[in-house]
């Protein structure tokens, strides 16, 4: 980190050929990008694309597209679509479609279950051949320890991480926002936090026993911070990232938003909100996720019960986290990039992450001095619910590189 420079850079096809001050420009096309801030193309390791199956609430073309304009030049999407993504034939129609439209590169996650139905763990080997990165049940939690074990057993010959939707079902029961004062005066079911630490803790378990690797998704309860924060001290093979909006948002939303305010796992206390901060300060947390879950009008207009949870982010979570984080002040530049693109890549081995020389030429320009209010109709994505209507936010993408070529310019 602290590797801000002035200087020019080279692309030759997909690649970067040269960095350095004052390169001859010759034969080749300039863009001039004074004033404005380079970085490596941001890698999003939790989004859902909804293909197959989901094509109203989103598709890969949408999905990629919305990528390219938060500034994303690579994503990991989950399984949980229809038919979910249990079968070799899916990761690759994924990946086919992805490279199709050619705006980010695609890295699906397949079902750690067979229909996601948490009994019979997946093919794992066919599965990572086609080219899944990581295993996932995501939007539901593997209720059977036993299951988990042997998931993670074969994960580890793999060398490739289980992701974690970490939700006891005889916890979290009906509930459709977080246990507390607010559910109380709203008179509706609340989720305990122990329906998040509990699994985060078997799982915790479960990996210092096995070796493998576990990442944790979306983490929000105070007390799963300490939990992980204690099991990476301990050594255990442990990550963990959290979301824009559990590190910005409580449930005092969900009185003012209702269903738009509504996402799993729920925000929660503020007490909660300020422990992801420090988590996400100290390294306990390692990276920004947007678990980017497009859904209709119609279905988030169904009211706080019965609307599906989830909250649209790629378009929107690098200004929100350089508002809230780096221009106040609490965060460098560099850091907040490693939490976007470095560390991702690390974990999820990936390439990219970084700018270097011989490395395909993907990145990210952005505006720092230049203030726009969220406007969710002027999104990529089919999905219009973010709790972040008309904030204002700087920081904004103004170019993206994707493998050499120009996916997205404001
Ligand atoms: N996060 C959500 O609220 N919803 C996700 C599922 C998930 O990531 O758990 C979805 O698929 O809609
Ligand atoms: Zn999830």
């Amino acid at each position: 980190m602290g590797y801000s420079t002035v200087q020019d850079l080279l692309v030759e096809g997909q690649i970067i050929t040269a960095l350095g001050k004052e390169l001859p420009t010759s034969t080749h096309e300039v863009i001039d990008l004074r004033g404005l801030h380079v970085m490596p193309g941001l890698i999003d390791p939790h989004v859902h694309l909804r293909e197959p199956g989901q094509t109203h609430k989103e598709t890969i073309e949408t999905g990629t597209m919305a990528a390219a304009a938060g500034g994303f030049t690579q994503i990991c999407c989950m399984p949980n679509t229809t038919p979910i993504v249990d079968e070799r034939k899916w990761v690759h129609f994924i990946r086919e479609e992805a490279d199709r439209f050619g705006y980010a590169t695609v890295h699906p996650i397949a079902a750690i279950t067979k229909g996601a139905k948490g009994q019979e763990v997946t093919d794992f080997v066919a599965l990572h051949q086609a080219g899944a990165v990581a295993f996932s049940d995501d939007g539901k939690g593997v209720q059977s320890a036993q299951v988990m074990r042997q998931a993670l057993l074969k994960a580890k010959q793999l060398g490739v991480p289980i992701v974690v939707h970490a939700e006891d079902e005889s916890l979290s029961g009906a509930g459709c926002m977080n246990a507390g004062p607010v559910a109380e005066r709203l008179g509706v079911p609340g989720i305990v936090s122990s329906a998040e630490t509990v699994m985060i803790a078997r799982d915790v378990l479960l990996a210092q026993e096995t070796g493998a690797h576990v990442h944790m998704c979306h983490v929000s309860p105070e007390a799963a911070v300490q939990v992980i924060r204690c099991a990476k001290e301990s050594g255990a093979p442990v990550t963990a990232e959290v979301t824009p909006h559990h590190l910005l948002l409580t449930d005092e939303q969900v009185e003012h938003l209702l269903a738009q305010a509504k996402v799993n796992p729920p925000l929660r206390a503020e007490s909660d909100r300020a422990a992801c901060v420090r988590g996400l300060l100290d390294g306990t947390l390692d990276m920004i996720a947007t678990d980017h879950a497009p859904h209709t009008k119609e279905e988030k207009d169904r009211g706080l019960l019965d609307a599906p949870f989830g909250f649209v982010g790629l378009e929107i979570s690098f200004p929100l986290m350089y508002t809230a984080f780096v221009k106040s002040g609490i965060l460098p530049f560099e850091k907040l990039v490693y939490l976007m693109s470095t560390a991702p890549a690390k974990h999820f081995h990936l390439r990219g992450g970084r700018i270097q020389l011989a490395s395909v030429a993907d990145f990210t320009v952005v505006d720092l001095n230049q203030m726009r209010r969220v406007n969710p109709e002027a999104f990529r994505s089919k999905g219009r619910n973010t709790p972040f209507v008309d904030r204002e936010l700087w920081g904004w993408p103004v170019l993206t590189i994707h493998r050499g070529q120009t996916v997205f310019q404001a």
